[in-house]
């Protein structure tokens, strides 16, 4: 099948490299030069495992294409993906603004039908306004052409995408349009083996769905990590209590890890706008705006615990910091814990050096003007003359340190740890003092 994908970030390289991955045929279109400029030169702008390689095959094999062409792309497929970024605005309601101009500019050159699908995050309603622009610029050229509007979120995690795009749990498909279903069905069926997981509804409840799975899962974090809190004044140990609900097959054990709080693309930004959606009906969503609550206050906690450990004051400290992605198998650190920490411990007259395996050129370009932060190329060497080691991302390498060799490094045998590594009974016989959340 021809298909276009508007947008070539996270989302929309992994959709091209999935779809044509099956044989379809694909052109992905950014307005992005630089982004297309790199794509075509063979570079890959994000860190995901396995997609540079599927990128490199289906080029090779003429099935992926990238361009800047809007009227080539609005030609090439008869799906049009949209998988523009749908930032918050100041007001925390998600930005359309991206995902509009896509819509306008199939309009402005499409000419023959189109079956348009939003695949970006996007508030209950959001494919009617699509439609509304699609039209608008139908009638601004004084064409009439038939087109269809489909919901169609997506799921996919980063670290993971590829095999979550290539085995979903479900696709989730908004429409009441039998030709646009037969075509989706028939672009998900090698993926979608089991015919149970296609799951068909109409656009609003699909648009809803994507959020309301998103703030289910934020939900269990902060549910977590409120009672870690807990645990740490009562002395239970949140790690076996997880074990002890998650045993349950009506809970299941998936996001319960009790940490620093959630971060990245997604979580924040759509708990946020799920909250704001509600209050422009009128509604309160007052479980939602306590898990962003507890995340805001999870993110501050780090520093919080360090300055507890050091006697109070942060002011002439120095820490080493391990991870900065907002979580692991990526370089991304779009509203990562990391950040947070970073600003409190700078703010109070802290300074750092930080490590992660593979986002410090994005950490590098963040802090460019930032003095008092530095990267180190070994997590060993970050520790040098450091009075505590943080822990914000569970990085697998971090699983297993040399814990003689930090001890080496550091001038005081202390780590706080945001992941829950380590054993704490362990690690206090190796001669640290150990902070973690919700255990002791
Ligand atoms: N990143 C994820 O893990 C993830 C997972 C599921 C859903 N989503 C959702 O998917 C959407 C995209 O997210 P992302 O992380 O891929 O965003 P991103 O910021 O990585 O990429 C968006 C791309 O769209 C391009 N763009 C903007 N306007 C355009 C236009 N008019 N025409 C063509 N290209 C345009 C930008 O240049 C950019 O390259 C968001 O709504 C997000 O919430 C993201
Ligand atoms: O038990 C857990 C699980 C996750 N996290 C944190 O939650 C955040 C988000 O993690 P994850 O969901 O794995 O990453 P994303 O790539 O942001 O994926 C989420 O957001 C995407 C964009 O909407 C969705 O498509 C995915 O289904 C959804 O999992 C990270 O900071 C994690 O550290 C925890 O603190 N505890």
């Amino acid at each position: 099948m021809k298909v276009t994908v508007i947008g070539s970030g996270y989302v929309g390289l992994v959709t091209g490299a999935c779809l044509s991955e099956m044989g379809n045929d694909v052109l992905c279109f950014d307005v992005d030069h630089s982004k297309i400029a790199l794509l075509n030169s063979g570079g890959v702008p994000i860190h995901e495992p396995g997609l540079a390689e599927l990128i490199h095959r289906n080029v090779a094999a003429g099935r992926l294409r990238f361009s800047t062409e809007a009227a080539a792309a609005a030609a090439h497929g008869v799906l049009q993906f949209i998988a523009v970024g749908t930032p918050p605005d100041e007001d925390g309601s998600a930005d359309l603004k991206y995902v509009l101009a896509a819509a306008r500019s199939i309009g402005q050159h499409m000419s023959e039908y189109k079956v348009v699908v939003d695949k970006s995050t996007v508030p209950v309603g959001t494919a009617d306004k699509v439609s509304a622009a699609i039209a608008d610029e139908l009638a601004q050229r004084g064409v009439e052409l038939p087109f269809t509007v489909v919901s169609n979120p997506e799921f996919l995690k980063e670290g993971a995408a590829i095999e979550d795009f290539m085995s979903p749990d479900r696709v989730v498909i908004g429409s009441e349009e039998p030709r646009a279903i037969e075509l989706m069905r028939a672009l998900y069926a090698p993926y979608v083996r089991n015919h149970e997981r296609f799951l068909v509804m109409s656009t609003r409840s699909a648009e809803l769905t994507k959020y309301a799975a998103n703030s289910m899962l934020a939900t269990r974090i902060s549910f977590m990590n409120e009672l870690a809190e807990l645990a740490e004044h009562t002395g239970a140990d949140i790690e076996s209590v997880r074990l002890g609900i998650g045993s349950d097959s009506r809970i299941g054990y998936s996001f319960l890890y009790a940490g620093c709080g959630y971060g990245g693309s997604c979580f924040p930004k759509d708990v946020k706008a799920l909250i704001k959606t509600a209050s422009g009906h009128g509604q309160s969503l007052r479980v939602l705006s306590a898990v962003e609550e507890v995340n805001n206050r999870q993110k501050h906690l780090l520093a919080k615990k360090a300055k507890a450990a050091l006697g109070g004051t942060l002011s002439g400290k120095h820490f080493a910091l391990w991870g900065l992605a907002f979580k692991p198998n990526t370089d991304d650190m779009r509203e990562a814990a990391s950040r947070e920490i970073i600003a409190d411990l700078l703010a109070e007259g802290a300074t750092v050096t930080a490590y992660d395996p593979v986002a410090m050129d994005e950490a590098r370009r963040i802090y460019q003007d930032e003095q008092r932060i530095s990267f180190s190329n070994h997590p060993l060497a970050a520790c040098q003359d450091a009075d505590a080691l943080l822990i914000a991302t569970e990085w697998k390498e971090f699983r297993n340190p040399d814990f003689d060799a930090i001890k080496d490094k550091l001038r005081q045998p202390i780590i706080i740890d945001g992941r829950n590594l380590y054993s704490p009974a362990a690690i206090r016989q190796q001669g640290f003092t150990y902070h973690s959340i919700g255990r002791h």
